[in-house]
């Protein structure tokens, strides 16, 4: 008889009750598929009081007795960086192969970790960590590993996914919608991680680090999150046959000397009614990604929830499970092109700006004549008349996004502008 795989799980919440259910679920089909016995061996919780419904012989508060116990495999499903991030080092300084759906710490501590996975020869995995039960990881670092990716973009944030499609779709308030992400399991522990983009932000990270072989942090992507999105900015976007997402765009850039750097930012972004991410609702992720070869691919399914992220968890258990048993370790990350970050002030970008202005003749030229001062071309221009006021709508071509900042701040300083109703970046054409 083969010797068990034996496996600690650290945390069981919402992901690691489900992936406990699939594990105790059915054990004779998960050996079948590893070619040896998966051995649960122990669930660290913080309170073990908290957790009746688990096989209490399994349950510990002692992580770190479970980690420098006898197990081959490490699954972290308890997030945030201290103390995972010590426990996982040391976990795969021993040689256990670690599991994770982290992706705060990998974004921060990614190298760190693949480092130690290297010395050691166990593996690093973390499919769960990027757009849920979408398996987006593994191909980026093994199917196209003999390809170059050119861009790497889409939702990857179920939860603020969720809220903008409520409020476009019923006109629902923010904190309801909010609220329900996190009843649904949705929300990370503090979900101002989910509405202020850190969450999409660590996953861009990890996207263009994999992409583009290089190590990006998190605190390398531009990010701003949907926190400022009200609703004039979703009727804006509906006037314009748009809709509001919170999008990842991760990039492989040439600069003028002929040099590659790399631009990762997460923010809001209005896209057509027509685009195939406007019609992706609720806690679902899609992901563009393009490559030379390959062209563009398109990655869709469920970013978040319980049973969906336990479903990446258990694919790297059983890939990391078989390794074991075959005595070796799965493909490593590399790291070697160590591509700069671009500015975001450098990235060209496409402005939407909607604002109250007076109602009388000249205005309109002195706004162009702001926008002209700064090097940035009109793609529209929209104008509607009020009683005393006007509204102006005005979409830009591409420009850099430091110059349609400070055009932006400049135009609010014009007296005749009354209001700068709304400001948000725009992708792709409408028709
Ligand atoms: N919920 C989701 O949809 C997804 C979550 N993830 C990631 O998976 C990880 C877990 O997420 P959730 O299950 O949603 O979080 P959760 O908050 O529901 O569960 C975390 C669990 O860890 C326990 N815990 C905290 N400190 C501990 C300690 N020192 N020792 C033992 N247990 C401890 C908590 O009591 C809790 O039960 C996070 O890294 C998250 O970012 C990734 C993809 C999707
Ligand atoms: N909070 C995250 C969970 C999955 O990564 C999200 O909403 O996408
Ligand atoms: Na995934």
């Amino acid at each position: 008889m083969t010797e068990p795989v034996k496996v600690a799980l650290l945390g069981c919440g919402t992901v690691g009750s489900e992936v406990t259910r699939i594990l105790l679920d059915d054990p004779g089909e998960l050996a079948a598929r590893v070619g040896a016995p998966v051995e649960l061996a122990g669930i660290a919780v913080r309170r073990p009081d908290k957790h009746p419904e688990l096989p209490q012989h399994l349950v510990t508060s002692d992580a770190t007795a479970l980690i420098d116990s006898d197990v081959d495999i490490v699954v972290e499903l308890i997030g945030g960086i201290d103390p995972v991030r010590d426990w996982l080092l040391s976990a795969l300084r021993k040689g256990r192969s670690v599991v994770t759906g982290n992706k705060a710490l990998l974004s921060e501590h990614g190298s760190e970790l693949a480092e130690a996975a290297d010395e050691s020869g166990a593996d690093l995995y973390y499919e769960a960590a990027v757009a849920g039960a979408i398996p987006l990881l593994r191909p980026l670092r093994e199917s196209l590993a003999g390809d170059r990716i050119t861009r790497v973009m889409g939702i990857v944030n179920g939860t603020t996914n969720f809220i903008l499609s409520a409020m476009d779709s019923t006109g629902a308030g923010y904190a309801e919608t909010l609220d329900e992400a996190t009843r649904l399991g949705y929300a990370e522990a503090d979900p101002t991680a989910d509405v202020d983009g850190y969450d999409a932000a660590s996953k861009a990270a990890i996207l263009a680090s994999l992409a583009f072989h290089s190590r990006v942090t998190a605190a390398d992507v531009h990010r701003e999150g949907i926190a400022g999105i009200s609703s004039s900015d979703i009727t804006a976007a509906k006037s314009l046959g748009r809709t509001v997402k919170l999008l990842s765009i991760c990039e492989r850039v040439t600069e003028e000397d002929g040099s590659e750097s790399v631009s990762a930012r997460v923010h809001p972004v209005m896209i057509p009614k027509s685009h195939q991410l406007a019609g992706v609702g609720g806690a679902f992720n899609a992901v563009y990604v393009e490559a030379e070869a390959a062209g563009q691919l398109m990655f869709y399914g469920q970013g978040a929830g319980g049973a969906p992220t336990a479903s990446a968890v258990l694919g790297d258990l059983v890939s990391a499970a078989r390794n074991k048993v075959a005595g070796g370790r799965g493909p490593r990350e590399s790291a070697h092109a160590a591509l700069p970050v671009r500015p975001m002030g450098q990235t060209p970008t496409r402005y939407h700006v909607s604002l109250d202005v007076a109602d009388k003749p000249g205005v309109l030229a002195q706004v162009a004549q702001v926008f002209a001062a700064h090097g940035v071309s009109i793609s529209t221009v929209r104008q509607r008349d009020r009683r005393s006021t006007a509204s102006l709508v005005v979409v830009t071509h591409q420009a850099p996004d430091a110059a349609l900042r400070s055009t932006v701040d400049e135009i609010d300083k014009l007296d005749v502008v009354r209001e700068v109703v709304s400001v948000m970046r725009v992708e792709g054409e409408a028709e």
